[in-house]
C-alpha cells in the first residue's frame, strides 16, 4: 500500500508550554515523500526502512512502525532532500503509517495515527509540529491555541545546500532559549490571515535574529530579494524558500492545500 506526505516548511517556530510542542508557522509544500509498506521478509524482526532502494537506519519511521507492532517493511521515495529543513522525516513517518494502516488492515482513526507519528518524532529528536502540518495541508499557524489553517495557492521556489540535523538544533540550549524569545515575538506580530509572503518576510528576520542563515544561504535569500521577491531560511536546514520570483532558485513547487493521502 502507498501513501503520500506533502513536505514542509517551517518558517518560524517557538518551544510550546510543554516540551513536546511547538507552535509556529508552516505550510505544507507538494513536493513530498511517498511509503510504499509491504510485508517483510520474516527474518526481520524489526521493521525494514528503505530510502531509494536502500534500507537505511531512520528512526522516527522504525519507531513508529515498531509501534503498531507489524511486519512492515517501508520503502520511501523522497522528492525533497531529507535533513534540510523540508520536514522529510515527519512527512515519511506519517506516510508509512497511514501505508500501514492500510496493508495490514489495521483500524487506527486519522487522528491516531497522527499522534502515533508526533510521538515518533519527538522521540528521536526530528520534530515537533511537522506532522500536524502534513496532517492538514496549506499554511498552518499556530500560536498557543488551536492551530489555523488557510489555503494558498502559492507557487514556492527552494534551493538546498547542506544538512542540519533537527536532533542536534532542538538540543541545543543557546540555540533553543533565542528560538523560544525570537519565535514567539514574531508570531504574535502575525497578523490574523497572513499572506505567505509577510510570513515569510517575518521568517527572515527571525532566522537573522537567532543566527542560523549561512553565506550562501545569505546570498540566495539576497538574489530572490533583488529580483523582487521574498525568502527565508526553512526551520532547520541550510535551505531558502521563496515567494513571488519564477526562476530564481533551481526548485519549484506549489503549497500542497491537502493533507497527507493514501495513494
Ligand atoms: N539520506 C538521509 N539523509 C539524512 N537523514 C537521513 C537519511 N536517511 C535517513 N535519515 C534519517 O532521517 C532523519 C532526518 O531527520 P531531520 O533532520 O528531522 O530531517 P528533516 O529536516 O528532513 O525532517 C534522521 O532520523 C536520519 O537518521
Ligand atoms: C523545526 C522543527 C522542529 C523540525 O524541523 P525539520 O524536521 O528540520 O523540518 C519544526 O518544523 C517542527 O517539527 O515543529
Amino acid at each position: 500500500m502507498r501513501a503520500f506526505a506533502p513536505g514542509s516548511v517551517t518558517a518560524v517556530f517557538a518551544p510550546a508550554e510543554t516540551a513536546d510542542q511547538s507552535k509556529g508557522a508552516s505550510v505544507a509544500v507538494a513536493d513530498g515523500v511517498v511509503a510504499d509498506v509491504t510485508p517483510a521478509e520474516r527474518r526481520h524482526a524489526d521493521p525494514v526502512v528503505a530510502v531509494g532502494g536502500e534500507p537505511t537506519d531512520f528512526e522516527p519511521v522504525e519507531l513508529a512502525l515498531r509501534e503498531l507492532d507489524v511486519p512492515a517493511r517501508a520503502d520511501l521515495t523522497a522528492e525533497v532532500p531529507i535533513g534540510r529543513g523540508f520536514g522529510a522525516s515527519g512527512a515519511a513517518t506519517l506516510a508509512a503509517l497511514l501505508a500501514a494502516n492500510a496493508e495490514f488492515g489495521l483500524d487506527y482513526s486519522r487522528e491516531q495515527l497522527v499522534e502515533v507519528a508526533h510521538r515518533a518524532e519527538v522521540e528521536a529528536g526530528t520534530g515537533l509540529g511537522d506532522v500536524f502540518v502534513q496532517n492538514r495541508g496549506g499554511l498552518v499557524v499556530g500560536d498557543g491555541g488551536d492551530p489555523r489553517k488557510y489555503e494558498r495557492e502559492t507557487p514556492v521556489e527552494y534551493a538546498s545546500f547542506g544538512p542540519i540535523a533537527t536532533e542536534e538544533a532542538l538540543a541545543d540550549d543557546d540555540l533553543m532559549a533565542a528560538v523560544a524569545r525570537e519565535g514567539s515575538a514574531t508570531l504574535d506580530a502575525l497578523p490574523d490571515d497572513p499572506s505567505l509572503a509577510r510570513v515569510t518576510r517575518d521568517s527572515w528576520a527571525f532566522a537573522q535574529a537567532v543566527d542560523l542563515p549561512t553565506d550562501e544561504v545569505r546570498e540566495a535569500v539576497a538574489e530572490v530579494e533583488a529580483a523582487g521577491g521574498v525568502a527565508s531560511m526553512a526551520m532547520v536546514g541550510e535551505t531558502v524558500f521563496a515567494v513571488g520570483v519564477e526562476g530564481v532558485l533551481p526548485n519549484r513547487t506549489e503549497v500542497c492545500p491537502d493533507g497527507a493521502k493514501l495513494l
